[in-house]
């Protein structure tokens, strides 16, 4: 296999292992036996104030319409409702989504892009009682510190999702209502995980490890990689990290950002933000075509 010069290509982009390397080539190489993993939020969405705005990455799309036809396997794997995604992503209207899926919170909601159909399941009652609670729990606390101000929840059916972006001082709100929040999600038996700026109470303790798991185990890759930026997407980087370690092509392809810095250390391949993901899409799509055309031995 030719090795590529994938270094030169953009600065926003930085192959930190061989196994990131590795794993670009190979996908670049058999494309049609390849897995690629995208996280939305942060990944390929810009991180903005409030959640109903967060649209794809200029670029996104466009390199995903390119890249789609000619990948065995594209899931979107997020925290959000598959439908939240597909409504702001725009991604139903690709010109091709036949080898597309989206795994919706956290897995436990599957859109198949072969056939337009959206499995989603019932929402646990656990939830309808802490929303009641939750309400209550923040109203009480504003009231009493000046710093839960601005805090808003997002429902997202089969989860609720206590937003600090909008607060004064949002790093100091989450600090302050993140043991409250999880002293009621210990009360109703449901697990309440940290992000950026966000503590979220779901009822289902699985995670996007799980959804790799069940995507290698479906897909069969020979060659995988999965892009995200928040915490929880470090169970998929673990999922890697053991597929790595069984002598497979995977990388964990990271979008930085200076809010979140664990992540960097997991990296495979580390790209400046939503706008470094492109640039590593836009490395995949020019790779495929010119390995593909220099195979089928078309002229230059
Ligand atoms: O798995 P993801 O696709 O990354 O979703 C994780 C959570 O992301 C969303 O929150 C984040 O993005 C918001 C919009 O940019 C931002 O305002 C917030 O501060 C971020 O944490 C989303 O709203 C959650 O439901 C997702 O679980």
């Amino acid at each position: 296999m030719a090795s590529l010069d994938l270094e030169q290509i953009s600065d926003l982009v930085t192959f930190r292992t061989l196994a990131g390397r590795n794993a670009t080539e190979q996908i670049v190489h058999r494309p049609g036996d390849a897995l690629l993993c995208l996280d939305y939020d942060g990944t390929l969405a810009p991180i903005v104030p409030r959640p109903q705005d967060a649209r794809p990455q200029p670029g996104v799309l466009e390199v995903l319409a390119s890249l789609l036809p000619r990948l065995g396997s594209v899931a979107i794997v997020t925290g959000r409702p598959a439908q939240v995604v597909l409504d702001l992503g725009g991604f139903a209207a690709l010109p091709d989504t036949r080898h597309l899926q989206i795994r919706g919170q956290y897995g436990q909601e599957i859109w198949d892009g072969a056939t337009g159909h959206l499995e989603v399941p019932a929402p646990p009652p656990a939830i309808g009682r802490a929303r009641v609670e939750l309400e209550g729990l923040l109203a009480e606390a504003a009231h009493r510190d000046p710093v839960a101000a601005g805090v808003v929840v997002e429902d997202k059916g089969l989860a609720l999702v206590v937003h600090t972006r909008r607060a004064a001082e949002p790093g100091a709100a989450l600090e302050l209502l993140a043991p409250q929040v999880r002293a009621l999600a210990d009360e109703l038996g449901l697990a309440a995980d940290l992000g950026r700026n966000v503590i979220e109470l779901r009822a289902d303790s699985i995670d996007k490890g799980d959804v790799v798991g069940a995507l290698l185990d479906r897909e069969r890759p020979q060659a995988m990689a999965f892009c995200g930026d928040d915490l929880g997407d470090l169970p998929a980087f673990a999922a890697i990290e053991a597929w790595q370690a069984q002598g497979r092509a995977g990388a964990r392809v990271v979008s930085a950002s200076e809010e979140v810095r664990e992540l960097d250390e997991h990296a495979d391949v580390l790209c400046q933000g939503p706008a470094g993901i492109v640039a590593w899409l836009r490395i995949l799509d020019r790779a495929t075509r010119a390995v593909g055309s220099s195979e089928r031995g078309d002229a230059r």
